[in-house]
């Protein structure tokens, strides 16, 4: 297990709630029957449309403020805007999530909706059934493979992430298909997209790659796809503002220059979509 004294304030207090919240769990496994997100990537690749989880975030311990939209409303506009899947906290004293939520959003879309919460401990796979779990390599320590059997049994797909190249090393040797590279250092909270770039050619082509955190804008999309990214996991940049349009301009990022290059019409990439102000993502 980690050092507790590396984390930010902020995440040794969500782990320590975390325990807690796995000390109360039910006691009944779930069975799920989950929706398959590599076929939704794939579909989404189908149709020119980079692969976008979404990510319903009411609030965050970096973020301003909260968003007290309703999530179902907020979920139904990621997909109108062409969100391959959805991503739902249900952490809910540091993300105002809940697994209600998460329940009520999955019930109206038809995408993979992954969970994401800091799940350390068996009984809290139970809480509530979703596509997909996240497993926090570094959070999870040597439990890594039993938590990844155990969330497999119950039926869930697996996103397994990591920060630097020892955890992606754990991660692989645990048997992730899935892995999700985290730019927020959750030492400090800072975002940097270089980590996703540095860690990504580590990572075997038969497993799904996912870029986290810091996406705020087409060219970071770019970006992130240049290094190897299979689909990227957004949330405060889409949750800023109209949900539907910001979800849009991202999954297409691609679609514009490609357009323009593949009619032949146009010589070099024009970057049309690239107005919004990324120096304003929050961390
Ligand atoms: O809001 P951002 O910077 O787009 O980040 C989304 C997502 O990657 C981030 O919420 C996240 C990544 N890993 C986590 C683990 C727990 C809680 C949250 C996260």
């Amino acid at each position: 297990m980690d050092d507790p004294d590396e984390l930010a304030p902020a995440v040794r207090s969500i782990l320590s709630a975390a325990r807690e919240r796995a000390d109360a769990g039910s006691g009944e496994s779930v069975s799920v029957a989950s929706r398959d997100l590599s076929a939704a990537f794939e579909r989404a690749e189908t149709d020119g449309r980079v692969p976008v989880i979404a990510e319903v975030k009411p609030t965050s311990p970096t973020t301003d403020g909260a968003r007290d939209d309703d999530p179902v409303a907020l979920a139904e506009g990621m997909v109108a805007g062409g969100a391959a899947a959805l991503s739902v906290l249900t952490e809910p004293e540091h993300f105002g999530g809940s697994v209600d939520t998460l329940e009520r959003v999955r019930d109206a879309v038809d995408v993979p909706v992954l969970r994401k919460d800091f799940v350390v401990d068996e009984g809290q796979l139970d809480a509530v059934e979703s596509d997909v779990v996240l497993l926090i390599a570094r959070f999870v320590g040597d439990d890594l493979p039993d938590l990844l059997a155990a969330a497999r049994d119950r039926g869930f797909q697996v996103l397994v992430e990591v920060h630097d190249r020892g955890e992606l090393e754990r991660a692989l040797d645990a048997g992730a298909t899935t892995v999700g590279v985290n730019n927020r250092d959750l030492a400090e909270l800072v975002v940097d997209l270089e980590t996703f770039e540095s860690v990504a050619p580590g990572v075997p082509d038969d497993v799904a790659l996912i870029a986290e955190s810091g996406i705020g804008s087409p060219a970071d999309v770019r970006r992130m796809r240049a290094a190897g990214a299979d689909a990227l996991l957004v949330g405060s940049a889409i949750m800023d503002g109209d949900v539907e349009a910001n979800t849009r301009e991202l999954v297409r990022a691609e679609a514009d220059g490609d357009g323009a290059a593949e009619g032949g019409a146009v010589a070099d990439e024009e970057d049309v979509s690239d107005t919004r102000d990324t120096t304003e993502t929050p961390t």
